[in-house]
């Protein structure tokens, strides 16, 4: 496995729909002009993070104009795309949902959801994620050729089991779509994102939007890219602006021989088993 340039799109999501999808395209085209091999684009890139508007955005797979945008720019661009995320209908529910290409623009995976944002944070952030959107039901962990890739979505990573099951199906890399608010971000955004990569040792990427703040959900922006030893890469400011940085992949099995962290697991004492098989899903 050799290093890969990887880069974040952190963009200024808008009302207009077709302009995010205009400005997640170009930006796509630029990091991948600059010689990205992985891009990475924020949670909900192409409408506003506020639960009444999710269904109203919504695109049913594959007809969406979102899903064939994503399909066209990681083919074009040649790159392995973690699409951000977007609302995403499927009969009477709809999904915050990530669509992961690789570059001949084939879907290689989706991932839902799972933990859903239902929350009354001070500062008088509210959100009920729950009001409009379900839940997925599956782990996922895509193959890409730098090794199998993980896939979260915000509020995701705050529960450290899912990661670790991700890391335990081999994920060498873990891109999570992202969109922290000016209460969590400033306490927990480079905490978590760092220890789950020291708990796990690999490398993990986040993607916040820019921060714009007259939205009705202000995003913490500051997308980062951090290392299997705990160290921030790259990490962006709160405007719009492609952050790069460079993964050595082969740092993940050094620092595995150092410290030996998942041989030293104690399985006799306790164990972690991946217990939903609900179909759903899978594409
Ligand atoms: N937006 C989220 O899903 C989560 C979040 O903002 C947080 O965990 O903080």
């Amino acid at each position: 496995m050799e290093g890969i340039k990887a880069a974040v799109c952190q963009l200024k999501v808008v009302e207009d729909k077709s302009a995010n999808i205009k400005k997640a395209s170009e930006m796509i085209a630029g990091a991948a002009g600059n010689g990205a091999r992985l891009v990475v684009l924020p949670e909900m890139f192409n409408c506003p993070y506020q639960a009444p508007l999710f269904p109203l955005y919504a695109e049913t797979f594959p007809e969406g104009e979102t899903f064939k945008m994503l399909s066209a720019a990681a083919r074009e661009s040649k790159v392995y795309l973690a699409g951000g995320s977007l609302p995403e209908r499927d009969g009477e529910r709809v999904y915050n949902t990530s669509f992961i290409f690789g570059p001949d623009g084939n879907l290689l995976g989706r991932h839902r959801k799972v933990h859903l944002f239902d929350v009354e944070l001070p500062g008088g952030i509210t959100v009920k994620e729950s009001s409009t959107l379900g839940a997925g039901e599956r782990i996922t962990v895509v193959p890409t050729e730098f090794g199998p890739l993980g896939v979260a979505i915000c509020y995701d990573i705050r529960f450290p089991e899912l990661i670790r099951l991700m890391a335990l199906k081999g994920a060498k890399i873990i891109v999570v779509p992202a969109a922290f608010n000016m209460t969590t971000g400033p306490a927990h955004w480079d905490l978590v994102f760092r220890m789950r990569a020291v708990d796990n040792q690999l490398f993990v990427i986040a993607a916040s939007p820019a921060r714009d703040v007259n939205a009705g959900y202000v995003a913490f922006g500051h997308s980062i890219m951090v290392d299997p030893w705990g160290e921030v890469l790259a990490r962006a400011g709160h405007g719009e602006e492609v952050l790069t940085g460079e993964l050595e992949l082969a740092r993940i099995e050094k620092i595995r021989r150092e410290l030996p962290l998942t041989a030293h697991r104690r399985t006799d004492l306790y164990q972690l088993r991946e217990l939903a098989d609900v179909p759903g899903d899978q594409v």
